[in-house]
């Protein structure tokens, strides 16, 4: 049974998301006694192809395209990858194009398909997999009776396995890429780091008490290189933009560091938080919800400890 993995890239460039989801490509095809293909859509140089190497890619497909991303036909190229290279597994992350364009690969393969899925498979026969379910607050298990099966991966649950080896790169034919759109223009934010991209987010919730309170949060994000960011009420509020609220109506990200700063933990906020690798806590009420899904807890009054933090991480990262 072997394994296709569609690879994003983000201006030609991968993410360590990539990484692991090549690395979980390369587990599941040893799982399943077969190879493992990865698809790259797009332009991308071929040495940043071959870094995938290290973690399990033997053979890359590029489909070189100008097209944007257009949900109809990349889909119709990843289907068209699978069925070529014999693939009856199908991978993508569980981000916001994975999530448009597996329905739509998995129709055209007549395939299975669950989304949302927690590391590797409980047992690759039958194929079960956990996946994430009630906004992340447990997991559920499905089988996937299919011939040919469709998942997505959620971002920091597989991790990172490195594998010796070199990658193939062979160019995928894109013409039959004919996009439907047409962009008239892009905006590109800069200056700022993306929530949905960054490594570290420090995150603030109504104990920051009001809009005017911000500068200290600000500062420690500053000194850690973060993206900020908020729970609902604070962004209902107008203390901070709609587009920093986390959670299961607003942004789900998945950083390797989540500072939830005066935030209760409600189920609504975790549902956006639970693929952070560390979760860290400063709450003043040591019953507060946050604590139980945080890795590192800190009871104390903001006013008091966030400064502290800030001047610590400071020393930290002059003396490194
Ligand atoms: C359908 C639906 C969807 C929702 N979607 C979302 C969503 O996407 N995202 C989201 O965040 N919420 C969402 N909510 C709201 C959610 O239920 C919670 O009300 C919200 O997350 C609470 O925000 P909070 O933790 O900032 O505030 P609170 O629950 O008020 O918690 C504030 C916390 O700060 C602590 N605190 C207060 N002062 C200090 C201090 N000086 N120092 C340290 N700690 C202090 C308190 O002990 C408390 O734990 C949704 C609700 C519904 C019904």
């Amino acid at each position: 049974m072997s394994v296709l993995v569609y690879i994003e890239n983000w201006n030609g460039k991968f993410k360590k998301s990539t990484c692991e989801l090549v690395s979980y490509g390369k587990r599941l095809a040893n799982g399943l006694g077969g190879s493992l293909t990865l698809l790259s859509i797009g332009r991308v140089a071929e040495d940043e192809l071959k870094n995938l190497g290290a973690y399990g890619a033997g053979k890359i497909l590029s489909a070189e395209t100008d097209a944007p991303l257009d949900d109809k036909a990349y889909a119709s190229l990843i289907a068209s990858a699978a069925q070529n290279s014999g693939a009856t597994l199908v991978v993508m992350a569980h981000n916001v194009t994975g999530k448009a364009l597996a329905p739509r690969v998995a129709v055209r393969l007549n395939a299975g398909l669950v989304s949302a899925v927690n590391g590797l498979p409980v047992s690759y026969q039958p194929f079960v997999v956990n996946r994430k379910a009630f906004s992340g607050k447990s997991l559920m298990q499905a089988e996937i009776t299919s011939d040919i099966k469709v998942i997505t991966l959620s971002q920091n649950t597989a991790g990172i396995e490195p594998f010796a080896g070199n990658a193939a790169v062979e160019t995928m034919d894109a013409s039959a890429v004919t996009s439907g759109i047409s962009v008239l223009s892009t905006e590109v934010q800069t200056g700022k780091i993306l929530l949905s991209e960054a490594d570290v987010v420090v995150s603030g919730g109504r104990g920051m008490r009001s809009a005017d309170n911000w500068k200290p949060l600000e500062e420690l994000a500053g000194v850690l290189g973060a993206a900020t960011a908020c729970s609902r009420p604070v962004s209902d509020e107008g203390w901070r933009p709609h587009h920093e609220h986390v959670g299961q109506t607003g942004k789900v990200v998945a950083p390797n560091l989540y500072f939830a700063l005066g935030i209760s933990g409600a189920i609504q906020h975790l549902a956006g938080i639970s693929s952070s690798k560390v979760i860290v806590a400063v709450n003043k009420d040591p019953e507060a919800p946050i604590f139980s899904a945080a890795d590192y807890g800190i009871v104390g009054d903001l006013q008091t400890v966030l400064p502290k933090m800030t001047e610590a991480f400071r020393k930290l990262k002059a003396s490194s």
